[in-house]
This record gives structure tokens, C-alpha cells and sequence, in this order.
């Protein structure tokens, strides 16, 4: 599929330039088979004027006529391959066919950009027609939706049940298609969905005005009228009296479905995409920056880290991937790219959910330098040992792509995630981000409200686990949807497993971090953070001993 991945998409651009050529080559076959079809046609023309003198004859003889029937046959399985194997269903695979270097769109995709483009109108509340005018939070695209594709939206709408975006869809495509000269849309087809998704949605009234207007502007419409009845009949059924059917219309009523997602939290993910939740200023002024160079290497080469928040904590390094870097490791991932997978908490399975839409692609180190100096780079910037991690994922966002709240961790209850890797849990991640979109595509925790927007080069990096290995349900987090720009990513799973020394455990749930690496020293706010105090077992003074 196309539309995860905005990568995919430039594909698409690049390659279109390969079907004037395609298409050349297939005329040029026809032309040869209509040329063959011709000669056929004179062959025929000259042996007809020979056979009908003398074939009457050969009939008397059976043997002649098997011949006849069987030369018959032949001659016109020739004609029939030669109409037939017009190689156009070879052109059209080709077209196709990643191999020929076109990699053509699909219902799937069509259908997933146009749930994707709903998606953004729900997270950042835009409003349908100025979507269909391409602004966006007032910035003006140069195109515009037809009424025709508004329509094929709220179809997409209508096959997914979603009759909250079909009546906002199909509202208008009749607004459009009552302006354009000649209308894009048919107006029946328009009435007909509407008028299904106003019964959908409970308003019985306007349904029963939509399909009246469709029965006198298309009076032997098969289905019009006895939808009139039908509305009539619900309506009675409700009680309403008939002089009252077509009175008090009102405004009709419209809910957004409940998806997967708890009201709460869809409330607070997309507050929080759209950078509405304020962090009080209690908090942020404890926050602070500093250089961690608590590693000999890093006393040449510093690491910026900001202190994004604390409880629980998260920082960000500013810098750490230089442009260079990230154009290599794109371009690696880029043939790579897989639709992105989550895994089912019950199974263990892999699969795919409507919830993360990108595509994604693992890169080793073995394979590439670059990946293995990033690894390095994350045991300096992370303190952590990364044997045990997973390979560095890389990630890029399609039309409205994303990820809802998770946990990167696996809960208790999900016994069997990580089983096969032998490493125990998800301890830490960190969040490469390698690109920067213009609108929207903010990192989000849904737990303790925070916003994080991409800043290209620069990494987020946070503890999933309490430092007694029980998970912290804080970390919930998401991917916003990508508004405007292009979005990728990469990360780093780093594991349990070979942190005893790195992470020592602590027994308590309010052992924290308060800087990366944290293992007892002064904080880097009042010294300068150059040695990780090696971590010592030291008992509590107890008062009975003298
Ligand atoms: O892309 C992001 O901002 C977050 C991605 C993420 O949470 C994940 O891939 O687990
Ligand atoms: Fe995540």
C-alpha cells in the first residue's frame, strides 16, 4: 500500500514518468496484432473464392470433411489468439508491478487517504469545506476537492459505517455540486447516501426531506419512493403525527463514532496533538539543560541534553544525528519500508491495525557502519547497554499517519511480547526524530499531558520501566497524525537484560532518575555532570548500632 507512507508516495511521483513509455510499447503491439488481424483477413479472402467451388464436393467424403472441421478449428483458435492476446492485461500488470518501477495506487489505497484526510479533521478539528478548499489551519494549498471527490469521501465513509463523515462528506458534495456547471457528482447518489446516513444517525425528519427531494427531482428513481414510505412509517412508529413529519426539522444530530479508543483519552490525545494542554509554569521552571559528559569520550565531544520533564522523566539531546547521517539511514530503510505491524496482546501475533498507520524497517548494524556508530552513540548518550536492545527501527508517517497511545512496554498481562527475544522487557526508548513536519506529528504523552513537536536531529528519550522493573504506566504515549510535511522517525528499544550494572535495580516505585544515567552523583543543574558515581550498596544507618 501506498497511502502509510508519504515515502511510498514520492515513489509514485518519481514513476509516473515510466507510463507514457509503457504505454508507447503497448500501442506499438497492437498496432503489429491489428496488422497480423489484416493479413489474416486477405489469406481468408483469397482462399474462400477456391474452397466454395470445390469444398461442396470434398464434403461427400467423410474423411475430407473430419479434415475440414479440424482445419476449421485451427484456423480459428489462430484468429481467436490473435484478437485476443492483445497484451493489454500484461500492459496493465506491468504498469502494475513494482518491477516495471511503477507501483500503481489501489482501491485500498484511495480508500485508506481518504480515512486518512478524516482522521485529520477529527484530531485538529478543520472544518469540511475549507479541507475541501485545501486550507489547512489557514494555509492555502493550490487545490481544491470537487464535489465528485468529496462524494468518494464520504463513500470510504459509508463502506467503514462511518455515517458521522458521510453526512459531513456528502453535505458537501451537494454544496459543491450545486455550484459547479456541469456538476461533477451525481445528485441522486448524493440524496440517497445522505438521506441513509441521516436515518443513521437519528435524524428520521431529514431523511425523509432528502429522499422526497430525490423522488421529485427523479420521480422513477427504483428506490426513491418507497424509502419515502419507509421514513413515514419509522416516523409514525416514533409517534409523530403525519401533519407533523415535515415541520420542526431542526438541526440534525451528528455524534462522531467511539473507535477502539475511551472518550477520555481520544479527548486528552487530541487536545494534546493540537498543543492545547498548557504545562504549568510550576513545572517548567524546574527544567534545565545541561552537557553530559560523564563518559571519557564525552569530555571531547559533549551531548546536549534537555530536561523536558520530570515524573517520569524525559529528556531530549539536542543534535545527536547529523543531517549526513539521516539521509544515509533513509536511504537504506527506504527500500526496506513495510507496513508497520503492532502486536496483539493476546496471541503475540504480529499484525496490522488501523491504529498505526507508517511503514517501517529494521536496519543492522552488521549491514551498515552508520547504524553501528549510532548504536555506539546511544550507549554514550543512554548509559545503557545496547546488546540486548532491538535493531534500530526506522519509521516513516502516510497520509494521516499514525500511532495511537500505547505503552512501548509489555504489561504484566502480556506474557508472551518479547518471549521470543530472550532479553525481558522494554526498559527505555529513544526517539530519533529525523525529519521535521510542518503542522501536526507531535510525540504525545496521554498520562501526564505532554507535547513533544519533531525537531529534526535531535532525540527524545525516556524510561519505560520503574527501576523496579514494574512497567510505568505514565509512559502511555502516541504519534500524532502528520498534518502537514512528511515525518520520519526512528528508534531504539533498549532492554532489560544486561542493565544490572548500567540501571541497578531500586526497590522502591519513587526510586527515580532525575538526569540521564542518574546513579547517585549531583545533579548536573549545580555540577557539571563529568563521572557517573559508580553504584555502591549502602545500608542504612541503623540507630541501635553504637
Ligand atoms: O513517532 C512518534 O512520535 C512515536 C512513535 C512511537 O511511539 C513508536 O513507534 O512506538
Ligand atoms: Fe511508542
Amino acid at each position: 500500500d501506498l497511502f502509510t507512507s508519504t515515502a511510498d508516495l514520492q515513489g509514485l511521483l518519481e514513476t509516473e514518468k515510466n507510463v507514457p513509455h509503457a504505454l508507447l510499447k503497448y500501442i506499438e503491439q497492437e498496432e503489429e496484432r491489428l496488422e497480423n488481424l489484416k493479413k489474416l483477413v486477405k489469406e481468408y479472402e483469397a482462399r474462400n473464392e477456391n474452397n466454395i467451388e470445390t469444398g461442396a464436393a470434398d464434403l461427400a467424403n467423410p474423411i475430407n470433411a473430419f479434415l475440414i472441421i479440424k482445419k476449421k478449428i485451427f484456423d480459428w483458435r489462430k484468429i481467436e489468439n490473435e484478437m485476443t492476446n492483445n497484451g493489454a492485461e500484461e500492459f496493465i500488470q506491468s504498469v502494475a508491478d513494482a518491477n516495471y518501477g511503477i507501483r500503481y495506487p489501489t482501491q485500498e489505497d484511495y480508500t485508506g487517504a481518504a480515512i486518512g484526510l478524516m482522521r485529520l479533521q477529527d484530531t485538529y478539528r478543520l472544518d469540511t469545506r475549507e479541507l475541501a478548499d485545501g486550507k489547512i489551519q489557514g494555509m492555502k494549498g493550490n487545490h481544491t476537492l470537487s464535489a465528485f471527490d468529496c462524494f468518494e469521501i464520504a463513500r470510504a465513509a459509508y463502506n467503514a459505517e462511518d455515517y458521522y463523515h458521510v453526512i459531513l462528506w456528502m453535505e458537501e458534495a451537494k454544496r459543491r455540486n450545486e455550484l459547479e456547471s456541469p456538476p461533477t457528482a451525481d445528485e441522486g447518489d448524493i440524496l440517497e447516501y445522505l438521506s441513509f446516513a441521516m436515518y443513521k444517525q437519528g435524524n428520521l425528519k431529514q431523511a425523509l426531506r432528502l429522499v422526497e427531494d430525490l423522488f421529485k427531482k427523479q420521480p422513477n428513481h427504483p428506490r426513491a419512493k418507497g424509502n419515502i414510505k419507509w421514513y413515514e412509517d419509522l416516523l409514525a412508529e416514533e409517534g409523530v403525527r403525519r401533519s407533523e413529519m415535515r415541520k420542526n426539522l431542526g438541526t440534525p444530530m451528528n455524534r462522531r463514532p467511539s473507535d477502539g479508543m475511551g472518550t477520555t483519552e481520544r479527548n486528552t490525545y487530541e487536545a494534546l496533538c493540537r498543543n492545547e494542554i498548557p504545562v504549568s509554569p510550576k513545572e517548567t521552571v524546574k527544567l534545565y539543560c545541561y552537557y553530559k559528559m560523564d563518559r571519557p569520550f564525552l569530555r571531547l565531544a559533549p551531548f546536549k541534553v534537555e530536561i523536558i520533564r520530570f515524573n517520569p522523566m524525559a529528556v531530549l539531546f539536542r543534535g545527536v544525528l547529523l543531517d549526513d547521517e539521516i539521509t544515509a539511514i533513509k536511504s537504506y530503510a527506504q527500500p526496506k519500508l513495510a507496513r508497520a505491524t503492532v502486536q496483539n496482546s493476546v496471541t503475540g501475533q504480529l499484525e496490522t491495525a488501523s491504529y498505526r498507520i507508517s511503514k517501517s524497517a529494521w536496519l543492522r548494524e552488521e549491514e551498515y557502519p552508520i547504524v553501528e556508530r549510532v548504536n555506539k552513540r546511544l550507549e554514550l548518550m543512554t548509559n545503557l547497554d545496547m546488546d540486548t536492545a532491538e535493531e534500530l527501527q526506522i519509521a516513516n508517517y502516510g497520509i494521516g499517519g499514525h500511532y495511537d497511545p500505547h505503552f512501548d512496554h509489555a504489561r504484566k498481562e502480556e506474557r508472551k511480547a518479547f518471549e521470543s527475544l530472550g532479553t525481558g522487557n522494554r526498559i527505555a526508548t529513544v526517539l530519533f526524530y529525523m525529519s521535521q513536519p510542518s503542522l501536526g506529528g507531535a510525540t504525545v504523552f496521554t498520562e501526564v499531558k505532554s507535547t513533544m513537536f519533531p525537531s529534526k536531529n535531535d532525540a527524545l528519550f525516556w524510561y519505560n520501566l520503574h527501576r523496579n522493573g514494574e512497567g510505568d504506566d505514565r509512559t502511555r504515549h502516541a504519534a500524532c497524525p502528520v498534518l502537514v510535511g512528511i515525518k520520519w522517525v526512528s528508534n531504539k528499544w533498549i532492554h532489560e537484560s544486561q542493565q544490572e550494572f548500567r540501571r541497578p535495580c531500586g526497590l522502591r516505585l519513587s526510586d527515580a532518575e532525575r538526569y540521564v544515567g542518574d546513579l547517585g552523583g549531583p545533579e548536573p543543574r549545580f555540577a557539571p555532570n563529568i563521572r557517573s558515581t559508580p553504584w555502591t550498596y549502602k545500608p542504612k544507618k541503623s540507630n541501635k548500632r553504637k
